[in-house]
């Protein structure tokens, strides 16, 4: 294991090289990926009696797995674990996992989870499985915030990989924002379909998602004022970006690397 300090771009990163007990088996590269950066993070962060936020998405999956295996070994006691979807819950009653809520848990020491996409200063897009709001929630519950993610999610620049922001929005100001999100921010935007329903995605909350497609190649894009006047737009529950909250990311590459992206500003 090394560390390297480096600035780029105003942000100071320690990158560290890490090993993870992630059992091998015979799946696809992206999901080995999306194991061994959950494996890899739950190993570190994860301890006896933490009371931790667990995300969304396939990569939480794996997670849920290592916690799973954990607890019934003994090896982690008197976890807590907060979901922030009906899915994740659903895992986590399955896997015979202590399932709590922020109205018994308000306080959390950490929150685990995947995104769409982080950029060089550790901000993210999130939602593409439509759980942003609550998310954002459990995240902002807890002290540490780890982010676990394949090499597909790892950019430069937002955009690079993943194509919009999604947006959750309270269904009767879904149309007049997708004309105004646009008019005021630039881009395109698009109420999100269901794919085995008629009509829209409807979220965990009941409400909608817009996907805003935002311009790409805009040099010096502020996505902390673009948040805050998302955030500040009558309808608009939550948006998908998480800026300035993310202690550490664990990517994992295709040749069975792992490396946890520490933000030296949150350290
Ligand atoms: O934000 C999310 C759900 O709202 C997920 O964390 C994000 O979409 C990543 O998912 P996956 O691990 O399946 O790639």
């Amino acid at each position: 294991m090394f560390s390297t300090k480096f600035p780029l771009s105003g942000v100071s990163r320690a990158v560290r090289m890490v090993t993870t007990t992630a059992p091998e088996a015979e799946m696809a590269p992206i999901e080995q990926a999306k194991k061994r950066a959950a494996y890899a993070c739950g190993e570190k962060y994860v301890h006896s009696g933490c009371r931790l936020g667990v995300g969304s998405g396939s990569t939480v999956k794996y997670l849920v797995e290592y916690l799973k295996q954990g607890y019934q070994n003994g090896q982690l006691k008197d976890i807590i674990c907060v979901p922030t979807s009906f899915l994740t819950k659903q895992w986590l009653i399955e896997s015979g996992l202590p399932v709590s809520d922020l109205d018994s848990h308000p306080e959390l020491d950490v929150c685990i989870d995947g995104a769409d996409e982080v950029d060089g200063q550790f901000t993210c897009i999130k939602g593409g499985g439509a759980c942003l709001a609550q998310e954002k929630i459990v995240q902002t519950a807890a002290k540490h915030f780890y982010v676990i993610a394949d090499y597909l999610k790892d950019s430069k620049h937002l955009g690079d990989r993943y194509p919009a922001v999604p947006i959750e929005v309270l269904p009767p100001a879904s149309q007049p924002l997708l004309l105004s999100i646009p008019r005021a921010e630039g881009g395109s935007c698009q109420l999100r379909q269901a794919t085995k329903k008629c009509g829209p995605v409807v979220t965990d909350n009941g409400n909608f998602i817009i996907d805003w497609q935002f311009e790409k190649n805009v040099s010096g894009r502020d996505w902390l004022a673009i948040q805050q006047r998302l955030a500040n737009t009558p309808g608009i529950v939550e948006t998908g970006l998480f800026i300035g909250c993310v202690d550490a990311v664990f990517f994992a590459y295709s040749d069975g690397s792992v490396k946890e992206i520490v933000n030296a500003k949150k350290h």
